[in-house]
């Protein structure tokens, strides 16, 4: 089954996203893009609200959001139900939030990647499985807290 993968940036991950949309495609995924598409300076959530809502839905599979730091992303991203987002830039960590948070909305952080193989880094991140087992219980906690309206760290939902 095609992967849909959901592409967007501010203005400070243009050039990524453009790199990043030839590199997926060319591999095979189905790669929405969701803008920006020029260096005119622009407000991140407006771009990472067009992704997450589709993760949300169930339209897209995996979502992309390249900012300046990955963090206003993230943050945007993280308010919709079913997003688990997370900014990475190095190797460990990108493979790390698949294996046990099950990220499904990779932030990367435009301004400090600079010269590192962001298309491996990506593919990888798409390409590792979460490792369930003992990290299920714990995402479906995560999962638990999307359904109540104001979360009581002291319940233990
Ligand atoms: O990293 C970001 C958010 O986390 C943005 O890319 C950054 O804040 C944009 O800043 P500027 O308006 O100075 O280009």
């Amino acid at each position: 089954m095609t992967i849909k993968v959901g592409l967007a940036s501010d203005h400070r991950g243009v050039h990524i996203k453009a790199r990043l949309l030839q590199t997926l495609q060319r591999e095979g995924f189905e790669v929405c893009d969701q803008g920006t598409d020029s260096t005119d300076p622009v407000d991140y959530p407006d771009f990472a609200i067009r992704v997450a809502e589709q993760i949300r839905d169930g339209k897209l599979d995996r979502g992309i959001l390249i900012c300046g730091t990955g963090i206003g992303m993230a943050i945007v991203a993280n308010k919709f139900h079913g997003v688990r987002a997370a900014s990475c830039y190095d190797e460990v960590i990108v493979e790390m939030s698949r294996r046990h948070n099950d990220v499904n909305v990779l932030c990367l952080p435009g301004d400090l990647i600079g010269e590192r193989p962001v298309d491996e880094l990506v593919l990888m991140w798409l390409r590792t499985d979460f490792e369930c087992g003992r990290h299920t219980q714990r995402v479906d906690k995560i999962t638990a807290i999307d359904s109540i309206d104001t979360p009581d760290i002291n319940r233990g939902v």
